[in-house]
């Protein structure tokens, strides 16, 4: 579903600020694998995330997503492959809009312009369904501005939107790392959900190594910009915070440093 193979990408080559960001990286999903990424401080989770989006093109390697080369293609091109939900509930919905406008726009996604704005009624109906999912009470706030939500709500809302294409791969971005605990876990329960119902294939970064632990059928370790650490099945299962730590400085020869990382 998800190849990179070799990706190398340094920040201001051949500068005093030279920074190896990705360095040789390697990793192949399979169709349905929810991967847990965790890793230190600057270990390259976020970059490995923007490498797949296109965000700025890679030096070296090759990404393929679902059979497509990628890696030459932009942004706005893989986007239609891809859903992604950032730490920032404020990013990924629009707070001047609607409620229901916000789904619009999601459900219109890669559409061709021109097309006409209204919402029809079925279309409401099929949003109050969706909205109802999430359990928190958003079926009877169509026309609310999203601006008036929670943190939690917004991130609930702007996973479905992210999901309701059904996309080839679907990035979470520390999207729980801003909320508090029990609105997080809802969202992780929530994300949970929607991935095993879609099926989807995901790759969700997170600092809380607990939650790595718990949710997802294999993890990856990250340090000096490449995979360390690759547990799946019932190794994954059977992990604790105290194992992974430990196979953390048997693979990269040092302690485990995070200034974010949960350990507990
Ligand atoms: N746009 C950029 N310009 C310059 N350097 C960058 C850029 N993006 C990332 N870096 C650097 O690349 C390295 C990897 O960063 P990245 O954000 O991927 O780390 P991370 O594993 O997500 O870490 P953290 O858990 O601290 O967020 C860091 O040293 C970072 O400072």
């Amino acid at each position: 579903m998800l190849e990179l193979k070799e990706i190398y990408k340094t920040f201001n080559p051949n500068s005093p600020s030279e920074k190896k960001a990705l360095n040789g990286l390697n990793l192949k999903l399979e169709q349905g694998d929810f991967v847990t990424i965790i890793g230190g401080n600057g270990a390259g989770k976020s970059t490995m995330l923007n490498a797949i989006s296109g965000v700025w093109p890679i030096d070296r390697g090759k990404i393929i997503i679902d059979g497509v080369n990628v890696t030459k293609l932009p942004e706005h091109k893989r986007a239609l492959y891809l859903g992604r939900v950032f730490q920032d509930p404020m990013t990924g919905t629009a707070a001047d809009m609607e409620i229901e406008e916000n789904l619009a726009l999601a459900y219109r996604r890669g559409q061709s312009r021109g097309l006409r704005w209204g919402i029809t009624q079925k279309e409401r109906v099929e949003y109050k369904e969706l909205l109802k999912t999430l359990d928190l009470g958003l079926e009877t706030r169509l026309r609310a501005k999203v601006g008036l939500l929670s943190g939690g709500q917004r991130q609930a809302l702007t996973l479905l939107m992210a999901t309701l294409k059904k996309p080839k791969l679907l990035l979470l971005d520390e999207h729980t790392a801003a909320l508090d605990p029990k609105t997080a876990a809802k969202v992780l329960e929530l994300s949970d959900r929607i991935i095993a119902e879609h099926g989807l294939t995901a790759l969700m970064v997170t600092h809380n190594m607990k939650d790595a632990i718990a949710h997802g059928n294999r993890l990856i370790m990250m340090s000096d910009g490449r995979i360390i650490l690759d547990i799946k099945g019932e190794e994954k299962k059977k992990l604790t915070v105290e194992d992974l730590l430990q196979k953390f400085s048997v693979a990269s020869g040092s302690e485990f440093v995070s200034d974010r990382a949960l350990l507990g």
